[in-house]
C-alpha cells in the first residue's frame, strides 16, 4: 500500500484512481510515498526518504526545488493544460476588466447610500466616468503561446482582435494549436511596441522573472493594458507601479494581489483563481493521480518536469527502476548484477535528461533485497525500486 500525503485541497475526483487498498490519502501522514499539491511552496520542506514522487495538480512548478528533487531521486509530475481552459475563460473577464472600469463602477454600486437621490436615476449621470475602449479591434500580444496562451491566442481572434504572439521556445506539438491567424514575432521587443493589450503566459524562471520591468515597458504604446494571469514575479512590481501611476500603463489586471498592488490605482487582482474551476481541479487531480499511481505501481514517468519521460508495458516477473547520473558505464555495472545472478532481462528501457538517466528493466525472476541493495551500491546511482 502506498501513502499520499495531501497539502493542499484536492479535487476529490482522484480517488477514483487513488483508492483503497493500493493507496491511502491524508493530509497528516508523517512518511508518504507521494506527495500531492497545488500551490503550496514546498523550498525547504523536509522531503522524507521514502518520498518517490511528488503530483503537482497544476502548471506551475516554481513553487518546488527541482534540482533537489532530482538529487534525491524524487520524480516530479504536473499536469500540462489541465487547468489551461479555466484560464483561458478567466482571462476573457481579465479582458473586460482591462478594458472597462467594471470594477470601480461595481463599487460604487455597492456603496452607493442613496444621497444624492435613487441610483436607478444617479448612475445615469456619473457612468461616464467608468467608460473605456472596446477591445475588438486593437492588438493583443501573448508572451507564450503553450497551452494556456495558444487558447488565450485563438479566443481573442473570435472576439476580432489583432494577436501576435512571442515565444521562442514553442514546441512542435503547441504550435498546431495555435490559430494560423496568430502572428508570430520573433523579438520581444517587435510585439511590445506593437500591443494596445498584452497578455502573459510564461513560466517563472530565472529568464521570466522580472520580464516586464522599467525597459520593457518603455517599449510599449503609451497607455497599454496588462494582464497577469502567469505569476506575479514575471512582473517587476516596482517598474509596473511606476508605469501606472505615470499612465503608461493604463492598467493591470493579475491573479497574484500584493499589499503594495491592492494599493495602487488602475490595478484589477483576483486571487490566484486562473485555475480553480471545478472542470480545471477535477482534471488536473486525475492528470496527476494517474501519473502518480503509474509511476508508483509501475516505474513509468509521464509528464515529469524533471526526469525523463519512460514508458514500458509490464513484462516479466518483475521491475528494477534505477534513477542515475547519466554517466558513462551505468548500465553494464548494473546489467552485470543481473547476468551473475542468472537473471535474464526480458524488456529495458533507459533514457536521459541532462545529467540524470533513468532505466527501467523488466527481468524473469524475483528480485530479492540483496540485489536492489547492491545496485544501490553502485557509484552514480541515486534510487532504486524493485516491482515485483
Ligand atoms: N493563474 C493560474 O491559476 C494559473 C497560472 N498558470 C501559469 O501560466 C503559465 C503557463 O501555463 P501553460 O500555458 O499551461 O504552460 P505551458 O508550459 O503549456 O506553456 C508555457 C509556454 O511559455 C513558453 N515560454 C517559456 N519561456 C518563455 C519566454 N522567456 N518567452 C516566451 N515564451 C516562453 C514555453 O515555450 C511554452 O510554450 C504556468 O507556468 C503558470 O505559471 C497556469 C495555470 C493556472
Ligand atoms: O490553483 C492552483 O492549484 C494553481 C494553478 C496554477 O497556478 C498552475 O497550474 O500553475
Amino acid at each position: 500500500m502506498y501513502r499520499i500525503r495531501t497539502l493542499n485541497n484536492i479535487s476529490p475526483s482522484c480517488r477514483e484512481i487513488l483508492s483503497a487498498p493500493d493507496y491511502e490519502l491524508s493530509d497528516s501522514e508523517k512518511n508518504p510515498d507521494a506527495l500531492f499539491v497545488r500551490a503550496s511552496d514546498l523550498h525547504g520542506y523536509p522531503f522524507n526518504p521514502e518520498l518517490k514522487c511528488i503530483g503537482r495538480a497544476g502548471i506551475g512548478v516554481n513553487t518546488i526545488p527541482l534540482e533537489e528533487c532530482t538529487s534525491k531521486g524524487i520524480v516530479v509530475f504536473n499536469t500540462p493544460g489541465g487547468n489551461a481552459n479555466g484560464v483561458k475563460e478567466l482571462f476573457v473577464f481579465a479582458l473586460g476588466m482591462a478594458s472597462r472600469d467594471i470594477f470601480d463602477g461595481m463599487k460604487w454600486v455597492y456603496s452607493y447610500d442613496g444621497s444624492e437621490g435613487p441610483i436607478e436615476t444617479r448612475m445615469e449621470k456619473i457612468k461616464k466616468q467608468f467608460a473605456g475602449p472596446e477591445y475588438a479591434g486593437k492588438v493583443l500580444g501573448v508572451i507564450g503561446t503553450g497551452n494556456v496562451g495558444s487558447l488565450v491566442a485563438n479566443i481573442a481572434l473570435d472576439l476580432n482582435m489583432e494577436v501576435l504572439a512571442y515565444d521562442p521556445y514553442l514546441s512542435v506539438d503547441a504550435a498546431w494549436k495555435v490559430s494560423r491567424h496568430v502572428q508570430r514575432i520573433s523579438s520581444l521587443d517587435e510585439l511590445l511596441k506593437q500591443c494596445d493589450y498584452l497578455t502573459l503566459h510564461v513560466p517563472l524562471n530565472e529568464e521570466t522573472r522580472g520580464l516586464i520591468n522599467d525597459k520593457t515597458i518603455s517599449v510599449m504604446k503609451n497607455g497599454v493594458r496588462i494582464i497577469n494571469y502567469a505569476r506575479g514575479e514575471v512582473v517587476d512590481e516596482d517598474a509596473i507601479i511606476r508605469a501606472l501611476e505615470s499612465g503608461k500603463v493604463a492598467r493591470y489586471v493579475a491573479d497574484f494581489p500584493t499589499e503594495r498592488l491592492v494599493h495602487t490605482k488602475n490595478v484589477i487582482l483576483t486571487p490566484h483563481l486562473g485555475g480553480t474551476t471545478i472542470e480545471a481541479e477535477s482534471n488536473c487531480a486525475k492528470m496527476a493521480a494517474k501519473e502518480m499511481d503509474d509511476y508508483l505501481r509501475n516505474g513509468n514517468i509521464r509528464n515529469s518536469v524533471n526526469m525523463p519521460n519512460v514508458y514500458l508495458e509490464r513484462n516479466g516477473e518483475s521491475r528494477v527502476c534505477v534513477i542515475h547520473k547519466n554517466v558513462p558505464g551505468m548500465l553494464t555495472k548494473i546489467m552485470t548484477v543481473f547476468s551473475r545472478d542468472q537473471i535474464n532481462i526480458e524488456n529495458m528501457s533507459n533514457k536521459s535528461r541532462g545529467e540524470i538517466a533513468y532505466s527501467v528493466f523488466d527481468v524473469n525472476a524475483k528480485i530479492s533485497k540483496e540485489i536492489l541493495h547492491e545496485i544501490t551500491e553502485i557509484d552514480n546511482v541515486i534510487r532504486v525500486r524493485g516491482l515485483n
